[in-house]
């Protein structure tokens, strides 16, 4: 990592520090929306909303489907903080750019993490449409070296050497489970393995059968930087994969995946999606955050 790419405490502070002085929201939830899942910002009520260029320090969003807005509010009596627009390692971010909003919440106060995405199925059992519930994930940039983490550690933030066992949090899992039913969407929804490789390209037929293989259940191109972060800095994780495609693993198949089909499967679950984190938000308990990283 060249020194160049290091962001500093104070970076991350000054940030915060801004956003502090532009809204009275002190949020304890913040929400990732992934791909075509933008509208989840649309609920908050009360909402403070400023534009990621308009933001000391934020990259910006260059992909469609990422509207590059960070918006304030209130859901379910809870104070939220919702990312329209989420930075990508093909971008051409630096990893510590495209999660140096997860820090920037920890700062803020924020306590629980909610990660969403879209992903290809790889999985039998999960057909477009289909809501994963985040259990586990690959990190396959992480796992050659592209990790957010490489480079001096920030003992502010947390330890050289995070646990990563336990990052999707158990109690939260469930929690959606039985407000799916109670919503009756739970034959949509089951919990997988995510994966995420760099993009932007999506996977050849090689790659897919290699990923099914693994027992991967689902693939992406986001997320697993983000939940490393989250979890460094001691955020507890909620995270939900929109299944908006199968990915294609046979040479017989004529099918392929673009992203204005991703896209259009995130219009069509929207009000779903949103139920389910609107619920799940108003009824998970927020502890008493001491907020140790700032
Ligand atoms: O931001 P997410 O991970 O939801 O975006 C997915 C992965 C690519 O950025 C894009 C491909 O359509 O959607
Ligand atoms: N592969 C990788 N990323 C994706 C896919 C996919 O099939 N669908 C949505 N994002």
């Amino acid at each position: 990592m060249h020194s160049k790419d290091q962001i500093s405490h104070d970076d991350y502070q000054k940030t915060a520090d801004w956003l502090m002085s532009q809204t009275k929201h002190r949020p304890q939830v913040a929400i990732i929306c992934g791909s075509g899942l933008g509208m989840l910002a649309d609920t908050l009520k009360c909402q403070d909303s400023f534009a990621y260029s308009d933001i000391p320090g934020f990259p910006q969003s260059t992909v469609q489907g990422h509207a590059g807005r960070l918006v304030f509010g209130e859901l379910k009596g809870k104070s939220c903080v919702c990312m329209q627009g989420r930075f990508h390692m093909y971008e051409g971010h630096s990893l510590l750019k495209t999660t140096f909003p997860v820090r920037v919440f920890k700062l803020l106060g924020v306590e629980t993490l909610f990660v969403t995405n879209a992903a290809g199925s790889l999985a039998d059992g999960l057909q477009p449409g289909d809501i994963m519930i985040i259990k586990d994930h690959v990190n396959f940039p992480g796992l050659v070296g592209l990790n957010p983490l490489c480079g001096p550690n920030d003992d502010k933030f947390g330890p050289r050497f995070p646990a990563m066992s336990g990052c999707y949090d158990k109690n939260l899992r469930c929690l959606a489970m039985e407000i799916a039913k109670q919503l009756g969407v739970a034959g949509l929804m089951q919990e997988g393995v995510y994966a995420m490789v760099g993009g932007p390209n999506f996977e050849t037929i090689a790659e897919a059968r290699l990923l099914h293989r693994l027992g991967v259940d689902a693939v992406g191109m986001s997320t697993a930087p983000e939940v490393v972060v989250a979890t460094h800095c001691g955020l507890r994780v909620f995270g939900l994969s929109l299944i908006t495609n199968k990915v294609v693993k046979s040479y017989e198949d004529l099918d392929s995946v673009n992203h204005e089909g991703v896209l259009e499967v995130g219009r069509l679950r929207s009000h779903t999606v949103q139920q389910l984190v609107t619920e799940l938000i108003g009824r998970m308990e927020i502890n008493n955050n001491t907020n140790n990283a700032a």
